[in-house]
């Protein structure tokens, strides 16, 4: 389980001024759960995930992964960035060997777990190639492969398919679900994009701004019902899917509108 318990970030501003980013935030994440949170740019998602990465420290309340109290980054926790962070000048498969390197395994061992982890994100073939040979989408497949090669408990995704075109998006969600399902792992999700949310979580954290805070939250199925049918048109075309979208449409311009007069 992890446990996010009234989790609070102040950021010195250069201008002098204090700024709440993260304001008592508190969550779980239980075994095999696939928590993503929403909100518009500066409601504190990423100081959420970096601070459950262990990249910074809480100002207040606690983050505890398994009974342990996050107090810094670990192979607990593999974490995938919206722009790929590969080394330009290393082979794929050497790309998602590295964590493992630094962790001490063997050449060879490394090597095979690289390759199994290619496999399931579908891009074996492309072992050899360099990073800038590959498509966005091909590139975060990578990340994806990189961040399990340690085998963490959880997986940390900083709107990972932001930046791809929509078609390579909804594969990658797909993918996504795919690995969640056979891994069991647990993930931790940010998005700005509400049908992401609805389709991937099983409990969507809705966040405004200023202070960062969790508005609303979800627990949903849709993600397992994927996994179960493979038939995203029907669960996107649901008018449960559409009336929940524009409700939480609605909570995001509700705390637009707050902030705009506050
Ligand atoms: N190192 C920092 N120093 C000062 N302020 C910061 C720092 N990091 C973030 N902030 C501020 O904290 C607030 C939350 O930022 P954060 O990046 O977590 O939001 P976000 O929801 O992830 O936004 P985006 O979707 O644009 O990435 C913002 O007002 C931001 O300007």
């Amino acid at each position: 389980m992890l446990k996010v318990d009234h989790a609070s970030v102040f950021f010195a501003a250069r201008d002098g001024r204090t700024v709440h980013a993260l304001d008592r935030v508190s969550f779980e994440i239980p075994e095999s759960g696939f928590v993503v949170a929403l909100g518009a740019s500066g409601c504190g998602k990423s100081t959420l995930l970096n601070a459950i990465a262990g990249f910074l420290p809480l100002s207040d309340g606690a983050i505890i992964l398994d009974g342990r109290p996050v107090r810094g980054p670990g192979a607990d926790r593999g974490v995938v960035f919206q722009k790929d962070a590969l080394l330009p000048w290393k082979t794929v498969v050497d790309n998602v060997a590295l964590g493992l390197k630094f962790a001490g395994v063997s050449k060879s061992e490394r090597r095979a777990r690289a390759h199994e982890l290619l496999r399931l994100v579908g891009l074996d073939e492309f072992a050899k190639a360099l990073p800038y040979e590959l498509s966005g989408g091909m590139r975060q497949r990578v990340g994806i492969a990189r961040a399990l090669a340690t085998e963490p408990d959880i997986l940390l995704m900083d709107e990972p398919f932001g930046a791809l075109d929509g078609l390579t998006r909804d594969q990658m969600q797909e993918l996504l679900i795919s690995i969640w399902y056979r891994t069991a792992k647990r993930i931790f999700f940010i998005t700005h994009s509400i049908e992401e949310a609805l389709f991937l979580g099983t409990q969507v954290l809705v966040m405004s701004p200023r202070p960062g805070r969790v508005v609303a939250r979800f627990d949903l199925d849709f993600v397992r019902r994927f996994a179960a049918t493979g038939d995203a048109r029907s669960i996107k075309l649901s008018t449960e899917f559409a009336s929940l979208r524009e409700e939480i449409r609605a909570i995001l311009h509700r705390a637009e509108d707050f902030r705009s007069v506050a």
